[in-house]
């Protein structure tokens, strides 16, 4: 039997990849989208400009787009799968909370918040339980659960590997953002061919906080964010998909290159849950991987790869890479979807 799934901004960028992952899957069934006024009471397929290199599934072309709203909803629908704008977010998730719905949802809003799980199945599951903190708090039926910002995902893995085997002091990290991760109209064409932006707005201190929480302990009442020091710079180039990051990683306990590539090599990934690739973080020996154009579709862009690891004074330097809108938007939203179905959220 499969989950009736509903898909909040299912006409944008990250809704698009959410209905591409979604159909099919084993599990969930797409049975509702929504967007904005502009699109709803419009079939799909006319209202979204479909960006993907493969067809809109037929079992969603010709669904009508509903409005963002708990009442245009169906109740059968028992997890939605939410790719709104932030501010949008703010506004609309916790109605749908308010009304029992469970929302799995990619937008910043609400990340932070000591009542939200920030989770990444093979990382933090436990953290899911924050659910029931929320509940208490928040008197709803129905929950919010986020994924972390596209930066943040692709080297926290890593970094809890290195974390756990050495402990984590300090982390310094640069990244070359692909042009996707700002949305179809994020960037104009004359300003991003041929040049390099050494600014995307709120990044870094999103990459700052988002991955203590990630790596913090959860006591049963909240999370206690991990206290290493944490410094980003963001900067966006000219390609597609696949953001790439140096990371330099300060480490407890002394660590050889070698020590830190099998660590991050088997860190175990989520084997109970369908889209956690086989192997979480592959390791490259050869100095110039992982590249974005390469590496960002291995294992259906949900692994993370790692090259470059080299000895620093206190610990070790390391690049890493990620799908930015599957394994750092959709795909991640999708396997916490799964994960609130294997614990039972649903
Ligand atoms: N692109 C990426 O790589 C990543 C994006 N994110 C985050 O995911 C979210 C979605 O991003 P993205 O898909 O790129 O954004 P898009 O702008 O491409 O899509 C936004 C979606 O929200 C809908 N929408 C806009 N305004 C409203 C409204 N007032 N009420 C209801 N629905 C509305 C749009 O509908 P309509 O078509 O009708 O306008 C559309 O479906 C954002 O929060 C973004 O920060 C996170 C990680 C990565
Ligand atoms: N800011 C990211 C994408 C994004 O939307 O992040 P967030 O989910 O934190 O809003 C980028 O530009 O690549």
């Amino acid at each position: 039997m499969t989950t009736n799934v509903g898909i909040l901004g299912a006409t944008g960028a990250v809704g698009q990849r959410l209905i591409q992952l979604l159909d099919p899957h084993p599990q969930f069934e797409i049975a509702a989208v929504t967007a904005s006024e502009d699109s709803a009471g419009k079939t799909y397929r006319e209202a979204a400009k479909w960006r993907i290199d493969t067809p809109i599934p037929q079992s969603v072309a010709d669904l009508e787009v509903r409005q963002t709203d708990p009442t245009y909803v169906p109740n059968d629908v028992d997890l939605l799968f939410s790719s709104l704008p932030s501010g949008v977010g703010e506004a609309v998730e916790p109605k749908f909370a308010e009304e029992g719905y469970v929302l799995s949802s990619n937008s910043s809003n609400f990340r932070t918040d000591p009542d939200v799980p920030l989770t990444i199945p093979e990382v933090n599951p436990e953290h899911l339980d924050l659910i029931e903190v929320q509940r208490d708090e928040r008197g709803w039926d129905g929950a919010i659960i986020k994924n972390p910002n596209c930066s943040t995902i692709t080297m926290v893995p890593p970094l809890a590997a290195l974390d756990d085997a050495f402990g984590l002091e300090r982390v310094d990290v640069s990244t070359l953002q692909a042009v996707s991760g700002a949305g179809y109209s994020g960037v104009t064409s004359m300003e991003i061919i041929d040049n390099a932006i050494p600014h995307i707005g709120g990044e870094e201190e999103k990459m700052e906080t988002e991955s203590k929480k990630l790596l913090g302990e959860f006591d049963g009442a909240q999370v206690r964010w991990n206290n290493f020091a944490a410094a980003a710079s963001c900067n966006r180039i000219p390609t597609l998909d696949g953001h790439l990051e140096n990371v330099w990683a300060d480490t407890s306990a002394d660590v050889t290159p070698e020590e830190a590539a099998e660590a991050m090599a088997s860190y175990p990934s989520a084997d109970d849950l369908y889209s956690s690739p086989e192997q979480l973080i592959r390791v490259f020996e050869e100095p110039d991987r992982p590249q974005p154009r390469l590496d960002r579709n291995r294992d259906n862009g949900m692994a993370i790869a790692v090259g470059g690891v080299q000895e620093t004074t206190n610990g070790v330097q390391f690049n890493c890479l990620a799908h930015n809108t599957l394994r750092g938007a959709a795909g991640a939203s999708i396997l916490n979807g799964e994960l609130l179905l294997e614990e039972g959220h649903l």
